[in-house]
């Protein structure tokens, strides 16, 4: 199967206001996206182009730098987030290096001086980044059914955003992941990949290759979303694949949810309309905690991995299934 299975959309209609036609259009391809699969591809997203060229060619010149240069961007100790340079130790099924980035006002942003204006580009694509998921998530909202402008009210707090650029090593072999399956924990992240692409989402059962385009930022639903919206919209599950004999480069902007907000299937959903919750409610840290645990700590059989089924309520007798 081919790319042309997942849709690509035009965000310009959003971005200048144009009209309603249009943008109905777009919302009937993103709903139907997000209700099967929960991935798509945009253009025209408002992150101008040049921009996105150049923090990819910077980003791979700085992990082409030493070790020990690199190194020094490691993160500050305490920091909430590990921001700043890591890779994943030798045990890890991932196989990559990369910068992790807070919102650039955040203290605890730790951003390379080297190659010169790479920290200044990074800042740049962060912030649009941020404007990208804003206009998405109102989009999404009003695919949702939701009032007007509800999720950009409940999720208002902008400062726990991430972005990543990672430098995924050549295949080896005997083996080739990158990032093993998995759905993100957040809102909806945005992918914007090289031309060496690696990046599959599962589709009714079937890896399907998502071949970069050259200015196109992938959209992929996130568990958040997921349990808000009742599984109406689904978290994507996803993975990376490694060519041999050449690195692979990628951007993943996190459009995240501050800590302390608790959640759980909107009302909207379970009252209004009267569906069964599908999730019981939950405060976002201590599933992030989760996430992270498994990490640091993995299980030894994949199927205790911690992911968004620890809250689902089993539909026959209402109880919570772990
Ligand atoms: O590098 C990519 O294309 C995707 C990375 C990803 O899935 C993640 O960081 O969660
Ligand atoms: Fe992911």
């Amino acid at each position: 199967m081919s790319d042309c299975a997942i849709p690509t959309v035009d965000l310009s209609v959003f971005f200048q206001n144009g009209d309603e036609e249009s943008k109905k259009a777009a919302k009937a391809i993103i709903s139907r996206a997000c209700s099967e699969y929960g991935f798509f591809q945009v253009v025209n997203h408002g992150i101008p182009l040049e921009l996105m060229s150049r923090a990819m060619e910077l980003t791979k010149t700085f992990f082409a730098l030493p070790e020990e240069e690199k190194i020094k961007y490691r993160p500050i100790s305490g920091a909430p987030v590990p921001a700043g340079y890591g890779k994943q130790p030798a045990h890890s099924s991932d196989k990559n290096e990369y910068l992790l980035m807070l919102p650039p006002q955040s203290s605890f942003s730790v951003l390379p001086n080297d190659p010169p204006g790479f920290r200044e580009v990074l800042e740049e694509m962060f912030n649009n980044f941020s404007k990208t998921g804003k206009v998405v998530e109102n989009i999404l909202n009003d695919c949702l059914g939701l009032p007007p402008n509800f999720l950009k009210e409940y999720n208002d707090d902008r400062t726990c955003d991430l972005m990543s650029a990672k430098r995924y090593f050549p295949a080896t072999e005997t083996e080739n992941i990158g990032i093993s399956e998995h759905e993100d924990s957040n809102c909806v992240t945005f992918i914007f990949q090289d031309e060496v692409g690696g990046l599959e989402v599962l589709k009714y059962g079937e890896w399907i290759p998502v071949v970069p385009v050259k200015g196109t930022i992938v959209v992929n639903v996130a568990d958040v979303i997921q349990v808000l919206s009742n599984s109406k919209f689904k978290s994507a599950t996803h993975r990376v694949i490694r060519s041999k004999g050449r690195s692979r480069y990628s951007f993943s902007f996190f459009y995240d949810l501050q800590g302390d907000k608790r959640v759980e299937p909107l009302p909207y959903f379970t009252e209004h309309i009267g569906e069964p919750p599908k999730y019981k409610q939950f405060v976002y840290k201590s599933y992030q905690a989760l996430r992270i645990r498994n990490k640091t700590h993995p299980p030894q059989r994949p199927e205790d991995v911690i992911n968004i089924s620890h809250y689902a309520i089993s539909p026959h007798n209402n109880q919570v299934i772990h």
